[in-house]
């Protein structure tokens, strides 16, 4: 069921009409729907029932403390990748034990915060990182719970952009050389070798490349426990995909279905790290309709949003889609347009030739649709625009989650020298 709908003509999120939350919150702002972030947690999580396995959430992909308290409460873990997510895990009541701590380059201070807050499992992505985690963990007296990130030399054939499991990405350890680095570890005397992981990619809409990497895994664990290491844990990362114009990714059941048969007779604990699937479609970027400029080649639509707030069109070339707030007629005319933001880039477009209603004109609200995931975590102030507001729903209730910063608090960041002058 979809909780972004028209109701009477007009898009709803939930029980709640865009604008009425648009005349309070003012344009842009970003939208979340908590029936559809807990739907999506919970089909995910049931596809690993019988399993014993943590879904911890990749708080990358939508770090607002709001969103991860409402995960939280249903028993969610965090994947972080710094000791800020981290923080923002711990600060919306994430359980420690479920948190894990990703990522290619971790300062010491970052491994010291997140050994003193106890942590489940950092994953090691490189060999130098894992002597300098063994000598902080000595140095604190401690032992680090670790995986090694394991990288399977296997394309998740998703955009280059966003995929992490090839030779060339500079992510985890290669594969071939795994079990030496295990031998390394497991002699150290800072280190608790607990787990493998791994994260092939993300916007993964097959399922042929995760059943490669994980038949690969599974042959590393039974080869590390032949020689005495002993893996409890396995991280199988995230990257499961979502429908973003028209795509049909494989369904969590049969995900976790490839899940069971590639490393369910290990007998060890499976760690999930979705990002994307959770939070994807269960977040809109509402924005107004600023000009419509008719140029000789086209139809420009400039929205109040623009890159800075929303970059995945631009970085990635991707997909969204993006709809009239008042819905269209079947008989109503459209043009063919493209939409754009104000922001000095030519690649600062939403979508090219697009469909929207001929008549769509300054002041009319539209959504940019699936914008949940790697959307408000992704925005900058580039041109001095403030960071757009973020906007949870509840049936009838809307909260703001984030307050739109004010363009002076951003303005006010910057320090001028004394040997400048006064201005
Ligand atoms: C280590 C790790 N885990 C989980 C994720 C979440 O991926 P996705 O949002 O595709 O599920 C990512 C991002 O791709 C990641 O790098
Ligand atoms: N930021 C990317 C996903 C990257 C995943 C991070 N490991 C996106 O918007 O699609």
């Amino acid at each position: 069921m979809n909780h972004f709908e028209y109701i009477n003509g007009v898009l709803h999120a939930e029980g709640v009409s865009i604008p009425e939350m648009a005349e309070k919150v003012g344009t842009p702002f970003f939208c979340y729907s908590t029936a559809t972030l807990e739907r999506h947690y919970n089909v995910y999580a049931d596809a690993f029932e019988g399993l014993d396995a943590t879904v911890c959430f990749a708080v990358k992909a939508n770090s607002n403390q709001a969103v991860l308290k409402t995960l939280a409460n249903l028993g969610a873990g965090a994947d972080v990748v710094s000791v800020g997510e981290m923080r923002r895990a711990l600060r919306a009541g994430i359980d420690p034990a479920k948190i894990i701590f990703s990522g290619v380059g971790k300062a010491d201070a970052e491994m010291r915060e997140a050994l003193e807050a106890g942590i489940a499992q950092i994953n090691v992505e490189s060999i130098p990182e894992l002597v300098e985690l063994n000598r902080v963990a000595i140095d604190m007296g401690t032992k680090a719970r670790i995986a090694l990130r394991i990288n399977p030399h296997v394309d998740a054939k998703t955009h280059e952009k966003i995929a992490t499991g090839k030779a060339e990405n500079k992510f985890g350890i290669d594969w071939t050389r795994a079990i030496e680095v295990y031998r390394d570890a497991a002699a150290m005397d800072g280190i608790e070798v607990t787990g493998i992981a791994m994260h092939i990619g993300s916007q993964l809409t097959d399922l042929t490349p995760f059943r490669e990497a994980f038949t690969r895994l599974a042959d590393l664990v039974e080869q590390l426990r032949s020689e005495g290491i002993e893996i409890r844990n396995l991280d199988l990362g995230g990257g499961l995909g979502i429908a973003y114009q028209g795509e049909t990714p494989p369904l969590p059941d049969a995900y976790g279905q490839m899940v069971r048969e590639t490393v369910g007779h290990l007998g060890c604990h499976i760690t999930l790290e979705p990002g994307r699937l959770i939070a994807g479609n269960a977040g809109i970027m509402v924005s107004r309709v600023m000009y419509i400029k008719d140029g000789e080649a086209k139809r420009f639509v400039i929205l109040d949003a623009a890159m800075n707030d929303l970059i995945r069109p631009t970085l990635y070339s991707a997909y969204h889609e993006i709809i009239p707030v008042d819905e269209q007629g079947e008989d109503d005319v459209q043009a063919t347009v493209d939409v754009v933001g104000p922001v000095c880039e030519t690649g600062d477009t939403f979508g090219k030739d697009r469909k929207l209603p001929d008549d769509l004109k300054a002041g009319d609200l539209v959504a940019v649709m699936s914008a949940g995931a790697y959307g408000a975590v992704m925005s900058s102030t580039y041109n001095t625009r403030a960071l757009t507001p973020e906007v949870l729903v509840k049936g009838n209730n809307f909260a703001i989650v984030r307050p739109r910063q004010e363009i002076d608090q951003l303005i006010n960041m910057d320090q001028i020298p004394a040997w400048l002058g006064n201005s």
